[in-house]
Parts: structure tokens; C-alpha cells; sequence
């Protein structure tokens, strides 16, 4: 608001005061030379008795179009410098970023003074001085920006696709560096102003009888000490000027960053609730129940052209329970976990008959369910380099989580924090909490995510491939770490993996997905008498070290299906070797069996070997022998 009110006064009276105050500003008074402040001139008046306020208003147009005009040139300029190494090639690029580099090395100011003796006083070479000097700047800014975007597989696509690199440049660059480059051109019209000024305070700016305020600046100290308003008020209308300039860029940065960022902090409703509870599964919520799932969908695009991701599931988590969900990659594992966490966004859209979280309706997306999202449930991500900022203390980081959500004292929530550290047995946490991620190892930076969803004493850890990242033993240490935390503190856990032998070690339960849907959802102990074929062919292709290593490794025979074309009747038929006619034309119900456990197959009663060419399959071996196998 500060920055919105600041600006339209500046740009009121640069439109306004020259046209308003313009004569009054220019009028003559022999009568009243180099007078100090009175009723009739509050700002007193210069050497030829003209009013010193109306001449600081009126300067307003000078000045601000001239930092403008500057910062659009040097803009520009440097638009072409940063991207002439993209356009023209390494050899001709390394000799232009040379340049840019020298440039860069001088201070700015010396460079407008250098240009301004070149081009002359007066308000064209003033112009032409400081947006010359802006230019390196702007060029190094433009240089990181693309080299943050070439790399990205849309340019390289582009490349594949013949385009020219001028082209790419247009349509694929400029848009993706547009925004932060006006950005920092709008901070850095401010830095403008004050060069302009400073031009025309040293007398190489612009020239009697045009004026702005460094020029009225220069005519005041010349009688600062008969009338120090004279000097103070322009330099004060400068630092305003400017002010609003800055304020203005910082809160444009500040919501675009916050647009790219959304996520966690400011989780996105898009899920809605449908009307009418299916529960076909009598898969109802207990008291107990610390996640309650129903018909949940994912959905992308529209039109006519909308592909379901992830297509009606069904589960509860129950306190402290443990439940994996698992299936090959594609299969709506993350859309899942990310739905639950209130963590998609458009163009995806969440819809559920019920998405409660501890008993509140997440669809509703009211305060209490955002508060309770930050609070009470914690999301651990695949990799931990790209999880944490490397810009940030580790300390700080987890802090962060209890001063947003919370409101602790930043003292209490450091503490809060080295607390959280021990707990995941992060060796001197104290020390460690001071440093950066890159000083951490990989398993400690997963340790520390883990800390960082253990902040709010979260009921629920969403855990979307914590271990996939890491090495075997590593892996070891964070799956124990996950179950001594799941025990001591009675914390349920969504546990995402394509991998068995992980879920294995600390679930309780196992969802298996396939193609957007849940195929199987089994006890932990019972998953060596899996029912459903997709189930005992995953089990089936673990190695194990006892297998026969002359036979190839058993695979899944065939491709997951593509989910903008999913075949009528059930999803897994192409592959299935027990598939018919009413597999290939129904889609079977997911049910519930006597056992408790429910699955989704026409022939789950049809005793089968798994599709493993070795004679002992892994899933039927004894399970310390696949413990002792991983
Ligand atoms: N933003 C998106 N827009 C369109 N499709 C998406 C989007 N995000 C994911 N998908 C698609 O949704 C499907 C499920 O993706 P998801 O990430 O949930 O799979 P996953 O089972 O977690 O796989 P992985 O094990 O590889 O992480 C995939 O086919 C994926 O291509």
C-alpha cells in the first residue's frame, strides 16, 4: 500500500505539476532573492526569487522521466549483451561477457561520469550516460537468467524441433526471464534517480534553464546555510522517489515469489468435495482414524479432453498405523500423497466424496484445515538436495516451520528446532543446526527433512520415496529412524515406494496402485498370499540372492497403461495372463474380503505361481531370507 500510494504521487506530479505550478515555478521575483522559508514560499526561494517548492514539484517530470528512460535503455541494451552469447555462439559469447565482465569490474557511477564527459552535459548525454552504465549490469543479470533456462528439456525440445535460436530466444526465453528481469529493472530505477542527481550535482547533468532535482540540489547548497530547505527538500523528494521505485519491485518480487513457491506454506484448495458419500468398500472411518479417503480423483485437463490420473480411491489411516502405497512409476502414488497434502495445483484438479484429516474436512479448505495441514501433518520428500534451501541454516529452515505455523518466538523455535535434530539423531545438533544443507551428508539432509516434518508434532508423515535417493545403508538408518518415530510418538505414516522390500521393513499395510487405482490393499503379514496378479508380479520381480542366476531376472511382462486411453474393463488385462473376456469388457470392484484385506480382480481365487522363471520365488520365500536378500 505504502509503495502503491508513494508512486501514484510521484506519477500524479509528474503529469500534473508542470502543468499546473509550471509558470509560477518559472516567475521571476527580484523582490524576494535567496530567501529562507516564509508563508508566501515555504521552501523559501532561489538566487532569482523563484519559489522553491513549486520548482521541486515541477522537477518531478524531469526527473523521474529521464531515470526511466535511462533504466528502459539500459535494459535493453543489456537484453542484447546478456543474450548475444545464446545468439551468436561460444566464441563470439566468451568475447562479450569479457567485455561485460570489465564493465562490471568499474563502479557504476565511474562509468556515467565517463560517459557523460564523452556525450557532454545536458540531459541527452545524462540519459545516455547512466543507461550505458546500467547496461553490464543488466547484461550479467540477463547472462544468469538464460543460463538458468537453456538447460531445461522445453528448450532443448525447441532445439530438437529445428527452431532458430532468435526465435527460441522469443518465445521460449524472453517469457521465462521477463518477470524477474523487470523486477530488478524496476529496484534499479531508484538507483537511476540517484545517478541523475548526482550527474547534476557535480554540474555534468542537466542544464539551466531545464532542471530537476539534482540540479535544484546543486542550486541549494550553494545557499545551504542561509536556506538549507533549498538543498534538503529536493534530496528528500529523491529518497522518496525512490523509495516508492524500490518498494514497488519488492513487493512485485515478493508476490511473484510467492506465486512460484506456493506450495507447503500456502497450500492450494483446489480439492472438492462431491456430493454423496459412495463407500463402496464398507471402508468406514473409525474414531480412530487419522486419514479418511474416499473416491478421491485427480483429473487433468478439460474440454472434453480430461484424463483421470488418479481414478476414485478409497483408504483410512488409522492412529499410528504405518500403510504403503506402492505400484509401478505412473501409477498415481505422488498425485495421492500430494492430494492428501492439499499440495496440487492447477491444471490439476482434486476431487473426493471425503478427504478428512483428523476428523476436519480438508475440502473445505478453511483456516482450520490450512492450520491443521501445517500442524499436524508433515511431508518428506524424495531428495533432499533439492528439499532444503541451500541458502538458508539448517536451523533456521526447521525454525521456520514452528514461527509460520505456530507463531513461537524465534528463540523457541531455534531451540524447538536443535530438539527436533536430536531426535533424528543428528549428531552435535547444536552445531549443525548453524550450518548450511551442503555441509550435511545426504542422509543427514534426509534425517534433517525428516526434523523439519517433525516440527509441528505432525499425526501424519507423508513420505513420497524418502529412501530412493539414498544408498542401501543409508537407507537402512532412515526406515529404522521412521519406525522408532512411528512407535515413540504414535505417528501414522503414508509411505510411498516402488520398493517392496522398503515398505516391507516399517508398514503396516500395503495399498498397491495400479493405473490411478488401488488394485489390492493387503496386510503386511499376508503378502506373500497376495490375490491379485499385479501384486504377486511386483512381489515376484525382487532379486533375491538365492535365485538362480542363470535365468534372467523376472520382469512384468508388457508396458502400464497409458491413462489417457485406459482400456474398458480392468487396466492390468494386456498384461494379465489370466485375464477373459469379462476382465477385458468389466472392471472389477475393489471388495472387501472376509480376511478384512480388499482387492480388485475377477480371478483373485485362482492359485497361481508367480511369473518367476527362478524355482524359488522371492515372494514365497521366507521373509528373513529377503530380509537378509535386499
Ligand atoms: N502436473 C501434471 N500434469 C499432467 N499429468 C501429470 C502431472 N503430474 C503427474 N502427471 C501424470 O500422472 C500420472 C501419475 O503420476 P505420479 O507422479 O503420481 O506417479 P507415481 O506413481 O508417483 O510415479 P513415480 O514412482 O515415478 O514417482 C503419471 O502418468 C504422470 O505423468
Amino acid at each position: 500500500m505504502t509503495a502503491a500510494l508513494l508512486l501514484s504521487i510521484v506519477v500524479l506530479l509528474a503529469i500534473a505539476a508542470p502543468l499546473v505550478w509550471g509558470d509560477a515555478a518559472s516567475a521571476i521575483d527580484t523582490s524576494a532573492l535567496s530567501e529562507g522559508p516564509s508563508a508566501a514560499h515555504w521552501l523559501g526561494t532561489d538566487s532569482l526569487g523563484r519559489d522553491g517548492l513549486w520548482r521541486v514539484l515541477v522537477a518531478t517530470r524531469l526527473s523521474i522521466v529521464s531515470a526511466v528512460t535511462a533504466t528502459a535503455g539500459g535494459v535493453l541494451l543489456g537484453l542484447a549483451l546478456g543474450a548475444a552469447p545464446w545468439l551468436l555462439g561460444a566464441r563470439v559469447g566468451r568475447v562479450v561477457t569479457a567485455v561485460v565482465n570489465i564493465a562490471i569490474a568499474f563502479p557504476y557511477l565511474l562509468i556515467a561520469l565517463f560517459f557523460a564527459v564523452i556525450f557532454g552535459v545536458g540531459i541527452v548525454g545524462a540519459t545516455l550516460s547512466v543507461g550505458l552504465a546500467m547496461a553490464p549490469y543488466y547484461a550479467r543479470v540477463v547472462q544468469n537468467l538464460v543460463a538458468g533456462v537453456e538447460e531445461r528439456d522445453f528448450i532443448a525440445a525447441a532445439r530438437t524441433h529445428g527452431q532458430r535460436r532468435a526465435t527460441i530466444l522469443l518465445r521460449h526465453i524472453l517469457p521465462n526471464i521477463a518477470e524477474p528481469l523487470a523486477i530488478n529493472a524496476t529496484l534499479n530505477a531508484g538507483a537511476a534517480l540517484l545517478s541523475f542527481a548526482g550527474l547534476s550535482l557535480l554540474g555534468i547533468g542537466v542544464q539551466p534553464p531545464e532542471y530537476d532535482w539534482g540540479l535544484l540540489m546543486n542550486e541549494g547548497l550553494q545557499s545551504i546555510y542561509r536556506n538549507p530547505a533549498g538543498a534538503l527538500a529536493p534530496g528528500l523528494v529523491i529518497i522518496l522517489a525512490a523509495l516508492a521505485f524500490n518498494l514497488l519491485g519488492e513487493t512485485v518480487a515478493k508476490h511473484a515469489g510467492h506465486h512460484s513457491t506456493a506450495g507447503q506454506s500456502a497450500p492450494r484448495p483446489v480439492a472438492r468435495r462431491r456430493n454423496g458419500l459412495r463407500n463402496p468398500s464398507g471402508n468406514a472411518p473409525t474414531d480412530s482414524a487419522v486419514l479418511a479417503v474416499e473416491d478421491l480423483v485427480v483429473t487433468v485437463g478439460g474440454n472434453g479432453r480430461t484424463v483421470s490420473l488418479v481414478r476414485g480411491i478409497d483408504f483410512v489411516i488409522g492412529k499410528g498405523e504405518a500403510v504403503g502405497l506402492v505400484g509401478e512409476s505412473g501409477s498415481g502414488k505422488s498425485l495421492t500423497a500430494l492430494a492428501v497434502a492439499q499440495l496440487l495445483e492447477e491444471p490439476l484438479q482434486v476431487n473426493a466424496a471425503r478427504l478428512d484429516f483428523l476428523g476436519t474436512d480438508l475440502t473445505a479448505s478453511t483456516n482450520q484445515a490450512r492450520h491443521l495441514l501445517g500442524t499436524s501433518m508433515g511431508v518428506i520428500f524424495q531428495n533432499p538436495t533439492t528439499s532444503l534451501n541451500p541458502t538458508m541454516r539448517v536451523g533456521a529452515q526447521l525454525a521456520e516451520v514452528a514461527t509460520t505455523h505456530q507463531r513461537v518466538p524465534r528463540r523457541t523455535a531455534l531451540a524447538q528446532a536443535i530438539e527436533r535434530l536430536r531426535w533424528v539423531r543428528i549428531p552435535a545438533p547444536a552445531r549443525r543446526a548453524r550450518q548450511y544443507p551442503h555441509e550435511f551428508s545426504g542422509g543427514m539432509r534426509q534425517r534433517a527433512m525428516i526434523g523439519m516434518a517433525l516440527m509441528g508434532e505432525p499425526s501424519l508423515l507423508i513420505a513420497d520415496e524418502p529412501t530412493t535417493a539414498l544408498d542401501v545403508t543409508v537407507q537402512r538408518r532412515v526406515l529404522d529412524l521412521l519406525q522408532d518415530i512411528r512407535r515413540s510418538r504414535e505417528v501414522s505414516i503414508l509411505f510411498i515406494s516402488h520398493d517392496l522390500s522398503a515398505i516391507r521393513r516399517i508398514c503396516d499395510r500395503v495399498l498397491v496402485m495400479y493405473a490411478g487405482r488401488i488394485v489390492e490393499d493387503i496386510r503386511m503379514g499376508e503378502l506373500p498370499q497376495a490375490r491379485h496378479p499385479y501384486t504377486r508380479a511386483l512381489l515376484a520381480s525382487i532379486p533375491s540372492v538365492t535365485a538362480d542366476r542363470t535365468l534372467p531376472l523376472a520382469t512384468i511382462p508388457g508396458r502400464p497403461v497409458d491413462l489417457s486411453a485406459v482400456p474398458s474393463g480392468c487396466a492390468f488385462a494386456p498384461r494379465c495372463s489370466l485375464a477373459d473376456g469379462k476382465c477385458r469388457t468389466q472392471d472389477p470392484p475393489l471388495r472387501r474380503e472376509t480376511s478384512g484385506n480388499r482387492v480388485a480382480c475377477w480371478h483373485a481365487d485362482i492359485q497361481i505361481q508367480p511369473a518367476r522363471p527362478s524355482a524359488k520365488p522371492a515372494i514365497l520365500a521366507d521373509p528373513k531370507e529377503l530380509r537378509d536378500g535386499e
